[in-house]
């Protein structure tokens, strides 16, 4: 249990549960291949039964550290910063965003979009679960649409998805990595077939990057 102090520091977002902070590549979507700053807010209550950050559903897991040490942490590296978790929009994410900016970094999102937005962002990329489906905020605001494909009635969902988005989102299909083999040529063949879509791949993993 937090003391009432420190959750009270929480609920304001000026602390938040930080799971782990890595400087490396962008592996995934519209920016893959670009440096960038991973700071990794624990808790997330989405459950998708593939996740591959487990470790960081459970918040209490993950110390309260407060914005202002992340920040500092985060300034000394590439200009552009990637909020994921867990997911983050768990959390009041304004402050954290708005002292990020104030030193001119570039601030981006990975979110299931579960909950309502906040922050003020420069690159929100959405990834949509079929259990816990994004509120409006977040489609309306999404830079990118990133669609996780584990079975062919992943396919249904996307479309689904791609119409709930707004129009500029640029819409991405992300093969689930355990079902990459099966998966990732009928994505091929998807999106040589519709050409709104865009293939995305998990790059750091086949780099054995963070
Ligand atoms: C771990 S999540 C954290 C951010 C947020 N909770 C979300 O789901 O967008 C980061 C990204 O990894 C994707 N992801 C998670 N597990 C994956 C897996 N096994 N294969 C492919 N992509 C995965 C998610 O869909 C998301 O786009
Ligand atoms: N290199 C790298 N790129 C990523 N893009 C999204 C990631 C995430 O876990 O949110 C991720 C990650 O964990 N590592
Ligand atoms: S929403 Fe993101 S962090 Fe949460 S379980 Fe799903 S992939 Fe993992
Ligand atoms: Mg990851």
């Amino acid at each position: 249990m937090l003391s009432k102090e420190i959750q009270l520091e929480v609920n304001k977002g000026a602390m938040l549960p930080l799971m782990e902070e890595f400087y490396t590549i962008q592996g995934e979507g519209f920016h893959t291949g670009t440096a960038a700053y991973f700071i990794r807010i624990g808790g997330c209550d989405v459950g998708c039964h593939w996740c591959d950050v487990k470790e960081s559903w459970n918040a209490e897991l993950h110390p309260p550290t407060s914005v202002d040490l992340i920040v500092k942490n985060a300034s000394s590296y590439a200009d552009t910063v990637v909020i994921t978790g867990g997911e983050p929009l768990t959390w009041d994410m304004t402050l954290l965003t708005q002292q990020l900016k104030d030193k001119n970094l570039k601030v981006h999102i990975e979110t299931s979009g579960a909950y309502p937005l906040s922050g003020t962002w420069d690159w929100i990329c959405l990834s949509p679960k079929k259990n816990k489906l994004p509120t409006q905020t977040v489609y309306d605001n999404a830079h990118e649409l990133k669609v996780i494909i584990y079975n062919k009635h992943d396919f249904i969902f996307a479309e689904e998805q791609a119409e709930l988005v707004n129009d500029n989102a640029i819409l991405f299909l992300q093969p689930e990595w355990s079902k990459k083999e099966e998966m990732t040529p009928l994505i091929v063949d998807y999106v040589m077939n519709n050409p709104k879509w865009r293939v995305s791949l998990q790059t750091h993993k086949y780099l054995n990057i963070p």
